[in-house]
C-alpha cells in the first residue's frame, strides 16, 4: 500500500514555491498552491482529506505566516470541527529573506495548527551544518530541527534560491516519505 503526501503552500513571489517543489520531488508529493486570495480549490481540499501526510508551507511575512496562509488555516476550522485530519502526519517549511528573519515563529504557527488538528508532527531529523568549514551549499546550514527553513535574499529571484536550501528541501521530502513508511 502506498502512502500519499500533499503539500499545501502559499508563495507571494515564487521563492517558497521553489522550496515546495523541491520537497515534492523527493517526497513524491502532490502540490496544492493557495491563490493570491488564500483560497484553495475544492479538489485540493479533497486531496488533503485523502492524503496520509500534509506538509504546510508559507513564506515568513512580518514574523509569521502570510495572511493568505492564515486564511487557509482559519478556513480549515470546519475540518477541525470533525477532526478529519486527526493522526495524519504533518510537517512545515518556511522561507524568508533574513537568515533568521523570525522564521521560527512561522514554524511555531504551523506546528500549533497541526496540533489543533490532532496531527503528528515530523521535524527535519537533520544535523546542522554548523562547523567552520560549513558553507551555504550544505544541507541544513540554517540548522533547523523543528521544520524546514530556507533563506532567500530580498533581491534574489526564485531561480536564485540557494542550492543548499533546495538540497535541504529534498532531504526533508525524503524524511517525510520515509517516516510514512513506518506506518505501513
Ligand atoms: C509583507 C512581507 C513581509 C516580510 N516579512 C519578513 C520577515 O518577517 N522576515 C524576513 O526575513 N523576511 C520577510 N520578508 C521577505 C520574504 O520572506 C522573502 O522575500 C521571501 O522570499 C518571500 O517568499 P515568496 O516569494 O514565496 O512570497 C517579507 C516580505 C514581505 C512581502
Amino acid at each position: 500500500m502506498s502512502h500519499s503526501i500533499s503539500i499545501v503552500f502559499h508563495s507571494g513571489y515564487g521563492h517558497t514555491r521553489r522550496i515546495a517543489q523541491a520537497v515534492a520531488e523527493s517526497g513524491d508529493a502532490r502540490l496544492h498552491e493557495l491563490d493570491a486570495e488564500g483560497v484553495l480549490a475544492a479538489p485540493d481540499w479533497e486531496a488533503l482529506q485523502a492524503a496520509d501526510a500534509i506538509v504546510l508551507g508559507s513564506p515568513t511575512y512580518m514574523g509569521n505566516v502570510s495572511w493568505q496562509f492564515k486564511r487557509f488555516m482559519d478556513t480549515s476550522s470546519s475540518v477541525w470541527m470533525h477532526q478529519r485530519w486527526k493522526n495524519k502526519l504533518a510537517a512545515g517549511f518556511t522561507n524568508s529573506a533574513g537568515i533568521n528573519g523570525d522564521k521560527l515563529a512561522t514554524l511555531g504557527a504551523l506546528f500549533t495548527f497541526s496540533q489543533q488538528h490532532g496531527m503528528l508532527w515530523v521535524g527535519t531529523g537533520m544535523m546542522p551544518a554548523n562547523a567552520k568549514a560549513s558553507t551555504r551549499d550544505d544541507v541544513n546550514y540554517l540548522a533547523s530541527f523543528s521544520g524546514l527553513m530556507a533563506a532567500t535574499p530580498a533581491d534574489a529571484s526564485p531561480e536564485e534560491v540557494a542550492v543548499g536550501d533546495l538540497q535541504t528541501a529534498r532531504a526533508f521530502g525524503e524524511r517525510i516519505r520515509q517516516t510514512l513508511q513506518r506506518f505501513k
